[in-house]
């Protein structure tokens, strides 16, 4: 039976933030080539410190050392599937928490295959669009490359079922955005059209929700405060800026202004 979830409560949100502003985390980031400066500086713009560390050889050292990781496969090649599967299983076996940005899943082949292989391995969230979770989740997508075709409302049920399957927390985003545990699931609203007009708003996104995860907490709340911090700042920047590359500085400046009142 279909349930609508409930919106994210303010005050949850802000316990959160507030929790993540008394521990900023240090997040290893694997990401793809196209969005690795704005992932960085969204991560530093609300306190957190991101490392790129992508050899082989030290991947898996620096997955022990950091806080939590970000696992994007949006150019994925083979050099850096080695990297990924290493630093996935030093994380794992030091505890640290892991998510999975399935960039363009669906109908490229090596990443697909590449994907389903790393659900096995126990993410502890998942973050993609609407096109991305349906694919990932088994259901037929009609992703256009990086960007959705499909809704977040129609792709909740895949994540649900995503969700139970892997026992990551799942969050689908777009207009709106649907964050579930396969049990119980929030609704967060807001941003902009703005935001899909500049690259890897998504892709950092799923950095933020790395860093949120990676602190003590109820996971499910966490994630979705992740999506709601990016979807307020993001209504912020526009109500500033006169297009997509005035608004990525007035991103950043709204994430480092950020304040907990203001998820309240
Ligand atoms: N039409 C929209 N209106 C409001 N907010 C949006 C809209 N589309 C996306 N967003 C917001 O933009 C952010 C990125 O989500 P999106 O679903 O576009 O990710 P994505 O497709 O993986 O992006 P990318 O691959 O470019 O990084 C989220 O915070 C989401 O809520
Ligand atoms: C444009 C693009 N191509 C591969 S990854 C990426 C970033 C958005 O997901
Ligand atoms: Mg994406």
């Amino acid at each position: 039976m279909f349930t609508r979830p409930d919106v994210l409560p303010g005050t949850c949100a802000a316990a959160c933030f507030n929790q993540f502003k008394r521990h900023p985390p240090l997040i290893h980031c694997l990401t793809n080539e196209v969005v690795q400066e704005l992932t960085a500086n969204v991560l530093l713009a609300l306190g957190a410190s991101p490392a790129m560390v992508v050899e082989p050889a030290e991947a898996a050292q620096f997955s022990r050392l950091a806080d939590g990781m970000l696992i994007n496969i949006g150019t994925l090649h083979s050099a850096r599937a080695e990297s990924m599967l290493a630093a996935i299983e030093a994380a794992n076996q030091a505890g640290k928490p892991w998510v999975l940005d399935p960039v363009a899943v669906g109908g490229l082949v090596y990443r697909t295959a590449f994907a389903q292989r790393l659900l096995m391995m126990r993410p502890a969230a998942i973050r993609g669009n609407a096109s991305e979770i349906m694919a990932l989740s088994g259901l037929p997508a009609s992703g256009r490359g990086v960007d959705s075709n499909d809704d977040s409302l129609a792709a909740l049920p895949a994540a649900r079922e995503l969700a139970r399957s892997s026992g990551a927390i799942v969050a689908v985003t777009g207009v709106v955005d649907y964050i579930t545990d396969g049990e119980r699931d929030w609704v967060v609203t807001g941003g902009d059209i703005l935001m899909t007009r500049v690259v890897g708003t998504g892709c950092a996104l799923s950095a933020v929700v790395a860093a949120f995860c990676s602190l003590p907490g109820e996971r499910l709340d966490q994630v979705a405060t992740a999506c709601r911090v990016m979807s307020l700042c993001g209504e912020k920047a526009v109500a500033r800026c006169s297009g997509p590359g005035s608004f990525t500085s007035a991103f950043l400046d709204a994430l480092y202004q950020l304040k907990a009142e203001d998820l309240q």
